[in-house]
């Protein structure tokens, strides 16, 4: 495969898991999916068995499969499909890895491990490093988010002098809200063509602004249409138009943050395909995801 590959810019969507109502994987409406993706949101890059997904609550026979029928589905429709590979176990994120290489996806991504954690950069980049090495022709991106792996070590840190350690390093998917740390890695890596990707939807205006090249999110599954204008509003430097999707943007996931029956099944993606018991994914709250993560 050619290296580096096209950018990826612009949208991508972390997809949901499609569940059965006893919580078997419902491979059937994946083809479907894709299909919404693209026909009525206008998204075609996707981020697999990440936290939306809820990858690390699969097993890796599971994520295996999910991650062939997506990149399946999606050939010649999708631009790109990015695996997430991370786990606690260095050799299983390997096995995903090569196995992601093998199946034709278009890069991985990697978590810090979260249990027992890494305590410096070099102790990071080093696991990072081993997993990226199993998938040698695939791009990699380091998926930052602190909140939840409890690894706090800066994005802006551990991309200095990465690719003399990760040589296919090709960019970050940074789910913090902290803009500093952001805005840095920006600014100190202008000369890379590394992509940028923003992972804090209800923010991403004020990531553009400093500098984000894409975002990846559980949103685009279903404002993939609304952030798309939002994001044509930027280019076009009309601001102020940019700031209306975002307010627009941000007083449906106010809504939904503030909403206290998570058990309730009315997202938009719900009411267009049968994906389970996944509720409001994107919320990440305990009682928010699939019986997988939480057995409620
Ligand atoms: C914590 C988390 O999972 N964040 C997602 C991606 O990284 C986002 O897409 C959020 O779900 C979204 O910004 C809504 O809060
Ligand atoms: C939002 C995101 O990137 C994820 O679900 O992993």
């Amino acid at each position: 495969m050619a290296f580096p590959k096209k950018k990826l810019q612009g949208l991508v969507a972390a997809t949901i898991t499609p569940m059965t109502e006893n919580g078997e994987i419902n491979f059937s409406v994946i083809g479907q999916y894709v299909d919404y993706l693209v026909k009525e949101q206008g998204v075609k890059n996707i981020f697999v068995n990440g936290t939306t997904g809820e990858g690390l609550s699969l097993s890796v026979s599971e994520r295996r499969q999910v991650a062939e029928e997506w990149v399946t589905k999606g050939k010649d429709k999708l631009d790109q499909v990015i695996i997430h590979v991370g786990a606690l176990s260095l050799k299983e994120s390997q096995e995903l890895a090569q196995h992601a290489a093998e199946i034709g996806a278009d890069g991985i991504a990697v978590i810090a491990p979260f249990f027992l954690k890494p305590w410096t950069k070099d102790i990071l980049i080093n696991f990072l490093k081993e997993v990226a090495a199993a998938a040698p022709a695939l791009p990699f991106y380091y998926y930052h988010i602190p909140a939840l792996t409890g690894v706090k070590i800066r994005a802006e840190e551990l991309l200095d002098g990465i690719l003399d350690k990760i040589p296919t390093f090709q960019g970050l998917k940074f789910s913090d809200t902290d803009l500093l740390d952001f805005g840095q890695c920006v600014d100190q890596n202008r000369q890379q063509q590394f992509a940028f990707l923003f992972g804090v939807d209800e923010q991403l205006l004020s990531a553009l602004v400093m500098g984000a090249t894409g975002a990846v999110g559980s949103t685009y599954n279903y404002l993939g249409k609304k952030t798309n204008q939002m994001l044509e509003a930027f280019e076009q430097k009309d601001f102020s138009l940019a700031l209306n999707y975002q307010f627009c943007i941000q007083r449906f996931i106010n809504f939904v943050v503030k909403l206290e029956n998570s058990k309730l099944k009315v997202s938009k993606n719900q009411r267009t395909l049968p994906l389970g018991t996944t509720n409001f994914p994107f919320l990440h709250r305990e009682d928010c995801l699939s019986r997988r993560t939480l057995n409620y």
